[in-house]
Parts: structure tokens; sequence; C-alpha cells
């Protein structure tokens, strides 16, 4: 069974009132990243390749909070702490108004006991203007049976 919005919005922080739906709790957009180089999946491990942080529009005329990005592939960092609870799994789906713009951002699993601000790939198949803050995604949560939690590299990563 899926939980409410209220249910995943005591386990996302911060959140405000408008970012709770029925379903889910939405999810903003921080910084918006460009991979550089290869990164590597090992049997033993893996490498993320280097990154890059978008600069946000600089020129006069536009918004300075704003990533005007052209088509490609980007990883985007959300703003909020999530922390998956246990006996559940989490899976985050596009705004429909995003992928209605011809973008998706995909979801890997998230799992229980992960805490931390996670990151998705944002595929750009059409040039978008994302403002910095926007919601731009929705974290649904799943009751899943497990018999361990999460404890793997990425556990904790982007909270002060
Ligand atoms: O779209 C997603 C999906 C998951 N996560 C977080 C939560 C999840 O619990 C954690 C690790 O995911 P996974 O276990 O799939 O990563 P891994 O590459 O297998 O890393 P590890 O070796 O640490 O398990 O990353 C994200 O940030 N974005």
């Amino acid at each position: 069974m899926f939980r409410s919005g209220a249910f995943v919005a005591d386990h996302v922080s911060p959140t405000t009132d408008a970012q709770i739906q029925p379903n889910g709790v939405d999810l903003t957009a921080d910084v918006v990243f460009e991979q550089l180089e290869p990164g590597r999946i090992g049997r033993d491990g893996k490498e993320i390749g280097e990154r890059v942080a978008r600069p946000l529009e600089e020129l006069e005329e536009r918004d300075p909070h704003t990533y005007y990005l052209p088509e490609g592939s980007y990883v985007v960092r959300y703003g909020e702490r999530i922390a998956i609870p246990e006996g559940h799994v989490g899976f985050v789906y596009p705004r429909s108004s995003l992928m209605r713009n011809s973008c998706m951002l995909n979801t890997a699993v998230w799992d229980a006991g992960y805490e931390g601000r996670g990151e998705g790939l944002l595929q750009v198949h059409h040039d978008v203007e994302i403002e910095r803050g926007a919601r731009i995604a929705q974290l649904v949560f799943a009751e899943a049976n497990h018999e361990d939690v999460y404890d793997g590299s990425y556990q904790g990563e982007n909270v002060e």
C-alpha cells in the first residue's frame, strides 16, 4: 500500500503545505549538475564522474535564480532532507508539469533507513527554465518488507 502525502511529509524536511499532495510530497530543485567525466560501475565498487554545478543565469535580462537548461541530461539534487522509515521504500516521480514540458526525472530505489538529500536524473528533451527552489518531483512511499536497513556510501549525503 502507498502511504498518504501527510505520512510522507513527516519524513521530509523542510516542507510547506503547498508541497503536501494527496499521495506524496513534492520535492524542489536545489542544485543542477552537469557531468563532465565518465563514472565507473565496477564489480566491487563505483565512482561518480566529475561534475559541475550549472551556473544560475547571470545575464542581466534573465532571472538570476533560474536554471536555463538546454536539451540534455543533468543530475539534480533535491532541496529536502528525506528519511525513509523502516517498513517502506520510496520512489520519486516527475511533477506532471515537468513531464508535460518534455522533461523527465528518473528514480532509483530509495531504501528503508536512508537519510539525506538525494539526487535524480533530469532528462531535458526540450529546453526548459527551472527556478531554483521550484517543485519538480514527487516522493511517494510504499510499504515494503526488508531485513536490513540502508547503510551504504550515500547515507547522510548532502546534509550539514
Ligand atoms: O533516485 C534515487 C534513488 C535513491 N537515492 C538514494 C536513496 C538510496 O537509499 C541511496 C542508495 O541507492 P542505491 O542503493 O540504489 O545506490 P548504490 O549505487 O547501490 O549505492 P550503495 O552501494 O551505497 O548501496 O540513494 C537517490 O538519491 N536517488
